[in-house]
């Protein structure tokens, strides 16, 4: 089947959707977006420094009809949703958003009710036009790269007069390979900073529930969930979070829970694979103490 994917140049992210590609083609097409090399070897390859979805979404189309693709691949980031939900409202074709597991003859599963059952669709008409969850398919490696001509944007709809850039330091929560997130328990803002210390001295990211997000202790950046993001993490810290089932949908690929909660009927202990039935504030600064000696 013919398959195009729209990705921003990140290796592991392309290694990804390339993976996923095998399952419908040899060779996939690709939209690079952003500058610099393309890498991996690609059929044919289109590259565009263009960000504002409103301008990329009509171009993307056209190709997609032009080139008559039957699969297009998005990575289910912020990026990728904001294309793929557009692009496939243009040409009434059909999505399916964070696919975590690809079949023959275009059968797809996704997560459903928060993560608490799968889904499995079989998809009729092309374009198909999927969401790949980050982090559920093995980045193939890519090797060389491959020449891109411009992917023609005819008439910009909308300009960038202004960009304010967040301020925002370590590692990118989704990339994050130990996550420290923080829950209503913490009881108020300031004891998030023990959260941090663990996050760098194990070069990981801190997050939070919604919990935490809605006292105003956390930003909403960090929300970790349902309504937030989802992580995948070697190893995730749940710290006075309950663990409802909104939170654990963002965490249904985490490999090992460490749950710290006081209250050992706390939900979250089933999710966790070492739970500490404890007082945060005594636990952590002990934790923070070992692991930094390590
Ligand atoms: C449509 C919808 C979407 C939602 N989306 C999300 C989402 O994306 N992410 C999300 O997280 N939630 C989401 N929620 C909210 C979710 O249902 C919970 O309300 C929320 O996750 C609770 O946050 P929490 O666990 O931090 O707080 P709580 O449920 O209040 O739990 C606090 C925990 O801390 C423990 N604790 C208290 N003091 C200490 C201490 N000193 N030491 C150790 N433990 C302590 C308590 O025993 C308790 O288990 C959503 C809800 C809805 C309806």
């Amino acid at each position: 089947m013919k398959t195009l994917i729209v990705e921003i140049i990140e290796p592991k992210r392309l290694g990804e959707l390339v993976t996923v590609s095998k399952e419908f083609c040899d060779t996939p097409d690709i939209v690079a977006l952003g500058a610099g090399d393309v890498p991996g070897v690609y059929n044919k390859a289109w590259q565009t420094e263009e960000t504002i979805s409103a301008n990329l979404v009509p171009a993307i189309a056209e190709l997609i009809q032009k080139e008559e693709y039957q699969v297009v691949l998005f990575s289910a980031s912020t990026v990728g949703a904001g294309l793929a939900g557009p692009v496939a409202a243009k040409l009434s074709a059909s999505v399916v958003s964070e696919v975590i597991g690809i079949e023959p003859d275009l059968v797809v599963r996704r997560p459903m009710y928060g993560g608490k059952a799968v889904a499995t669709y079989k998809i009729t008409a092309t374009p198909a036009i999927l969401t790949i969850r980050r982090k559920y398919f093995e980045p193939a490696e890519l090797e060389g790269t491959t020449a891109a001509e411009t992917l023609t944007i005819a008439e910009p709809l909308v300009s960038l007069i202004a960009e304010k850039q967040e301020k925002s330091e370590g590692v990118p929560l989704e990339d994050a390979e130990v996550v420290v997130s923080g829950g209503r328990g913490m009881g108020g803002p300031d004891n998030f900073s023990m959260l941090q210390e663990m996050a760098e001295i194990l070069k990981g990211a801190v997050g939070a529930s919604r919990g935490a997000v809605d006292e105003g202790w956390a930003a909403p950046t960090l929300q970790i969930g349902q309504t937030g993001k989802i992580v995948a993490p070697g190893v995730y810290f749940a710290v006075g979070i309950s663990g409802a089932s909104q939170h654990l949908a963002g965490i249904a690929n985490a490999k090992c829970v460490v749950a710290i909660n006081k209250d050992e009927e706390a939900n979250i202990f089933k999710r966790a694979r070492f739970g500490i039935i404890a007082d945060y504030k005594k636990i952590m600064p002990a934790l923070n103490n070992v692991l930094r000696e390590e």
